[in-house]
């Protein structure tokens, strides 16, 4: 199998480069900007920009006193103890010149680059490395989606995490145009005879195509956001696609990819999460066999606050079935505060004689779990894809910290606890990606049938070490950021909210003790007599 090429230089900013003024800067010596040192008439150096924070230091969140302080000096060292670099970026405004003979040293990303910190990426998109998985469409892909989160999703990620609104329905219907929605539901005939961003051929779509969408889409380290966007799609779409009649995909499947409308998978209940097989939602069929009437509740579904459907596992007194339950009469969805932020839609669902039509069956009668099991394999290794991703981007917060603090005179990095603390971040990471591509390069072989046989237990195992180790990662980087990592905003934001949030992979789509029994036992079960 042929390797591909190492990725190609990106472009970085330097700080002088991000001002937003960039034709009018002037040359100042340092002397010069020595004279700006009073409240009223504020300059500052950092990496070799000067700012006039003059009408900005009393607006300044870390107070005045501080900035009075190093008033007419070079406040780069205090300004990166202190701050996130995409800081200056915002406020390129206050930049006025450059000091004479200063060549600033900072990098700053700009939208669609790669980060060129050890360990931040996958070693396929590391400079000087070869992959035997990734092709040039992945790249491109890749390349476009980095771009498209940094650009259009970001923003709206960071404000929703915070205002817990849904996620901008304008974002979510461009990404439909975009086809992005439809990759997200994996190399699915939906994408047949399509181009892709990338330039991507809708044929040629795999299983690696699908896990780039998903990491780089996890890059916005919101994880109530990610699962706003439309998360109850990618789990309550597939039971439509795999086992809808023609008439319900041709009615409802363009319509969710679009962004038109919603879409949840409504199975766990208060009484019973990872119990599937103990809910308690009942559908009993009208007499004369047109109908289904459904009583019962559903809980922590996901976007079921907005969704216009719920793909819901229901008890037919035969076992149990999959229906789908469009929003209507009897239904009433609340929604629940969890950890991470109600953007996310997470409800509590009552339905209340229902009735639903009985072509809504997902499936056969009875043979619900059958649709339910079949559906965790994809949903489990989407998580996969988008945990690895959320460790690997907190160690890299990580590293950036530990080589721009200074604590007791020294940068952290030159204390042995910290680079322990990296070094196992960084090697469980490699370990999960490189185990992650390997089941995603089985996954590229094999039907859908096989994928449930032979990799159930197997992506099971991989979902529970990813979050055990999320986990861990989790703890040493809010030891590592120290308060920061307990604070929402500024600089340790991303740590606050992993730590906040990691549990959500160690619950939803299985819980890990589940997920690490559920490999023993697939394994077990395939233990040979003869060795016994
Ligand atoms: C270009 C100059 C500066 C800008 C635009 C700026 C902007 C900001 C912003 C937006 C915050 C809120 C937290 C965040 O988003 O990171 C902040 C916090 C803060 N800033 Fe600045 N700042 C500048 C320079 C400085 C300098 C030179 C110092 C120190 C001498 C300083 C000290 C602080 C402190 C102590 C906080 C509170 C940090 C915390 O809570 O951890 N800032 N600044």
């Amino acid at each position: 199998m042929a390797a591909i090429a190492p990725p190609s230089k990106t472009k970085y900013l330097t700080v002088p480069e991000t001002a937003t003024k960039k034709d009018q800067l002037k040359v100042f010596s340092k002397d010069e900007v020595a004279k700006h040192n009073k409240e009223d008439d504020l300059w500052i150096i950092v990496d070799g920009a000067v700012y006039d924070l003059s009408k900005f230091v009393d607006l300044h969140p870390g107070g005045a006193h501080v900035l009075v302080q190093v008033a007419g000096k070079d406040a780069t060292e205090a300004f990166f103890g202190m701050h996130r670099s995409d800081v200056l970026i915002k406020y390129g405004r206050y930049v006025i010149g450059t000091v004479e003979g200063q060549k600033p040293r900072v990098i700053l990303p700009t939208p669609g680059t790669l980060s060129p910190v050890p360990y931040a990426e996958p070693s396929w998109l590391s400079e000087g490395y070869y992959s035997p998985y990734y092709k040039d469409s992945h790249r491109s892909l890749q390349k476009f989606m980095r771009k498209f989160v940094d650009e259009e999703v970001k923003d709206d990620a960071n404000m929703h995490e915070l205002d817990g609104k849904r996620p901008t329905v304008e974002l979510i219907q461009k990404m439909g145009k975009l086809h992005i929605n439809a990759m997200r539901m994996g190399p699915t005939k939906l994408l047949h005879g399509l181009t892709l961003p990338g330039d991507v051929k809708g044929d040629e779509f795999d299983y690696f195509h699908e896990l780039i969408v998903t990491q780089e889409l996890s890059r916005i380290g919101a994880r109530g956001y990610a699962d706003g966007l439309q998360g109850g799609m990618v789990i309550g779409l597939p039971p439509v696609m795999n086992f809808g009649s023609d008439k319900l995909k041709k009615e409802i499947i363009p319509d969710v990819l679009a962004g038109k409308k919603w879409i949840c998978l409504a199975i766990t209940e208060a009484f019973a999460g990872s119990d599937v097989a103990g809910l308690r939602t009942t559908a009993k069929k009208t007499p004369d066999g047109k109908h289904y009437i459904v009583n019962g509740t559903k809980k922590w579904i996901t976007n079921g606050h907005f969704a216009d459907y719920f793909s819901t596992a229901v008890n037919t007194g035969n076992g149990l079935s999959m229906l789908l339950i469009p929003r209507g009469e009897g239904v009433e969805t609340k929604q629940i505060k969890t950890s991470y932020s109600t953007t996310a839609g997470t409800a509590y669902v009552t339905f209340d004689n229902v009735k639903v039509p009985v072509e809504n069956l997902l499936g056969k009668e009875g043979k619900g779990l059958f649709v339910v099991l079949s559906n965790f394999n994809h949903e489990r290794w989407v998580m996969c894809c988008g945990s690895v991703a959320g460790s690997r981007m907190i160690a890299e917060e990580c590293m950036k910290w530990a080589h721009q603090r200074r604590a007791f005179g020294k940068p952290l990095i030159t204390q042995a606890v910290i680079r322990a603390k990296l070094a196992s971040m960084f090697a469980k990471i490699e370990a999960l990606q490189a185990y992650l591509e390997n089941l995603t390069f089985q996954m590229t072989h094999m039907t859908y049938a096989q994928q449930a046989d032979i990799l159930a237990g197997p992506i099971g195992l991989l979902k529970a070490q990813c979050t055990r180790v999320a986990g861990e990662i989790a703890d040493d980087a809010v030891q590592i950021l120290g308060g920061r990592g307990i604070t929402q905003g500024g600089m340790g934001v991303y740590v606050e909210r992993f730590q906040r949030t990691q549990k959500f992979d160690a619950i939803l789509g299985g819980a890990e003790e589940v997920l690490f029994d559920l490999g023993v036992r697939q394994a077990s079960r395939k233990m040979p007599q003869a060795v016994l």
